[in-house]
């Protein structure tokens, strides 16, 4: 058998696929459909690359480079469902990671490619492409708190076009869930380490489904068969060859098919070693092994048959067998034009017009609150621990400073006790309310970025609404928080002032530990960074050791402790005009104890508006880092 080349093995010239036509009489343009048909007819695009190599960097000078992925090239025609195969270890999830933009050269790895859409030459990692494809990875990354109706119906109300109904959403979502078989667990939790829910097998179709919904044109999928029953499974494939029917390019890899799923791709890479064995038609593998000495037997599944042959050969007599086909594709230039040509979306009228658009960032960010909202209420655990721990630490401090800021203020011991019960209230309302902001980013950054790469908010979107979660929650905290010690210590402070300085200062601490917790990979990761969050807050904030004694070098940081301003205002709340002037003994001078704690922390009650704006700043400071580093990370790193 000849080698599949690049001209006969599909249906466009190789010089230059011809372009979209706007005029919407053309075959190549949609008919108008249905918007809520997950299997409408799209415009297809033609994906080819050539020459992606992937090589692990060496770590000694003298250690030989790991070539994963060694010159590898192919295809995947519009309307076709094309499957990549191969030995564990050949290299499918990095092809695919590659081709979807989900791996890039870093220091441990360098990638080239030429990868090119309608002969247009695309960077598959730029996030305008990424977001085109819809990609299901081998771990489900679903919000555990919504089920598979809300899912699916999430990513379609947010990646449909804006002029969806809610009726067309509705009916594309029960479509899709009959399609992919999901019927009977529609309404019941995906679940997760901590909440039991839909089987894992479920959960996969689950996460088809989400990107299905959308009709998009390029869909990969790795291992999308992985933990389906032989049913299930079949039922996928025919699922994925209807949507590939309607216009898409799947591609996806699979390890060991059925004969059944097997004979329904429409095309086949084989991979071995990280080089490309096999590379065609499905209707031509049987010939392919004949001609190199390795047919068939009668009645075997051709998949097993080609792995067994590419287990247990080694490379080098495959070469000489003939496998490894050489690339004789004619690519000719590719087209120059922006990555919008590549995809077609210029082209195509309809993208024009403002209805088309997906939903814009107000409408994202109440879908986005409203999922935030049902997360809350369903995972009550989170939160309930939340309130019982903060419940417990008020009453410990409650019980242990009771009633001591309404003994005489005469006794310097006295005052010292009420500020030490301040201290306590506010260093507990900042731990409280810092951790789990800390470490809620990491848990939920496999959902952000998958959600986040395949298009369904942008990150401003998502910030807002977790931004709105937060100031709720920390609200909701500080009220209990201080309705307990406020009234069990007796404090004489405004309780207004009280509840604002502690809500600004746990809402500026919050926003530090965003910061910190969008800069790091996972919950473990972030955990360890919890002493960066509160020691500089400790240390720093003026009361053990006021800023004129600090090394100059260090003593700015009291400036942008949140701590220290919360301090200073509720302390100059409880004490400003609280004591009687008194004659020193020693000196025979006149003192007031009050105004000796509020001077060393320098606290000044004319300076409240102040320390009000700069909490206020801090805040809106850290929160805006913090966008900057997820939205840098977002397009990044997937
Ligand atoms: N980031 C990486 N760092 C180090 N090695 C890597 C990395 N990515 C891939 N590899 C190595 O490259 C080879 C191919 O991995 P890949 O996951 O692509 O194989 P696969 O064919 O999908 O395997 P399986 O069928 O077992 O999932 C493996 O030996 C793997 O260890």
């Amino acid at each position: 058998m000849d080698t599949p080349t690049y001209d006969d093995a599909h249906d466009v010239p190789a010089e230059s696929e011809p372009q979209v036509s706007t005029d919407s009489s053309s075959p190549e343009m949609p008919k108008p459909s249905r918007l809520d048909d997950p299997f409408k007819p799209r415009v297809g695009r033609h994906l080819v690359w050539k020459d992606v190599q992937m090589t692990l960097k060496k770590k000694k000078g003298d250690e030989p480079q790991k070539v994963i992925l060694n010159n590898v090239w192919g295809e995947v025609p519009k309307g076709q469902v094309t499957a990549i195969m191969g030995p564990s270890g050949s290299g499918k999830t990095s092809l695919l990671n590659v081709l979807a933009g989900r791996a890039s050269s870093n220091a441990q790895i360098s990638i080239t490619s030429d990868v090119r859409l309608s002969n247009y030459q695309v960077d598959p990692t730029s996030i305008a492409v990424r977001k085109r494809i819809a990609f299901v990875a081998q771990d489900d990354s679903l919000q555990t708190t919504a089920t598979p109706r809300e899912a699916i119906r999430f990513s379609a109300k947010l990646r449909n076009p804006r002029n969806t109904t809610d009726e067309d959403v509705e009916t594309l979502t029960n479509h899709m869930l009959t399609a992919l078989g999901l019927d009977q667990c529609a309404n019941v939790l995906v679940g997760g380490a901590l909440l039991k829910g839909i089987s894992g097998g479920e959960r996969k179709r689950t996460s088809v489904g989400v990107e299905l919904v959308t009709s998009p044109t390029l869909v990969f999928l790795d291992e999308p068969t992985s933990g389906l029953d032989s049913f299930n499974a079949v039922q996928l494939c025919e699922l994925l060859k209807k949507v590939a029917e309607a216009g898409s390019s799947v591609l996806f890899t699979i390890h060991q098919p059925s004969s059944e799923i097997f004979n329904s791709f429409d095309r086949l890479i084989l991979l071995n070693q990280g080089r490309v064995m096999f590379q065609g038609p499905v209707a031509e593998v049987n010939t392919f092994f004949e001609a190199r000495g390795h047919p068939c037997p009668p009645n075997y599944n051709p998949a097993d048959w080609i792995m067994r042959v590419a287990v247990t050969n080694s490379v080098e007599e495959l070469e000489q067998s003939g496998y490894f086909p050489k690339d004789h594709r004619k690519h000719g230039l590719p087209q120059s034009g922006s990555v919008k040509e590549a995809l077609g979306l210029s082209d195509n009228p309809h993208e024009k017009s403002n209805g088309h658009k997906p939903p814009g960032i107000l409408a994202q960010s109440k879908l986005l609150l409203a999922r935030e909202l049902k997360n809350l209420v369903r995972a009550t655990h989170a939160l309930k621990t939340r309130i019982v721990m903060t419940v417990m630490i008020s009453l410990f401090t409650g019980f242990l400073f009771f009633g001591v800021a309404d003994l005489p203020s005469d006794k310097f011991i006295n005052l010292q006790s009420t500020f030490g019960a301040l201290l306590m209230s506010l260093m507990a309302n900042v731990f409280s309310t810092a951790l789990p902001s800390l470490v809620a980013f990491p848990e939920e950054r496999p959902v952000f970025l998958r959600e986040y790469s395949t298009n369904h908010y942008s990150v401003l979107s998502y910030f807002l609404s977790r931004l709105f979660m937060e100031l709720l929650v920390t609200a909701l905290q500080v009220t209990v928080s201080t309705m307990i010690t406020y009234f069990m210590v007796g404090f004489n402070a405004d309780y207004v002032i009280f509840w604002t300085g502690i809500y600004l200062m746990a809402c500026a601490s919050t926003a530090l530990g965003v910061l910190i917790g969008s800069s790091v990979k996972n919950a473990s990761v972030a955990i360890e960074y919890l002493p960066a969050v509160f020691m500089p807050q400790i240390l720093f904030s003026g009361f053990f050791i006021p800023p004129e004694l600090m090394p100059d070098w260090l003593s700015w940081l009291t400036y942008i402790m949140p701590l220290s301003y919360g301090v200073r205002l509720v302390a100059g709340s409880e004490f400003d005009g609280s004591c009687q002037d008194m004659i020193s003994p020693a000196t025979n001078t006149t003192m007031n104890n009050c105004d000796m704690i509020l001077e060393n922390i320098n606290s000044n009650v004319d300076d409240f508006w102040w320390y009000y704006l700069v909490l206020l700043c801090l805040f809106v400071f850290f929160r805006l880092l913090a966008l900057f580093v997820l939205e840098r990370k977002a397009k990044n790193f997937y």
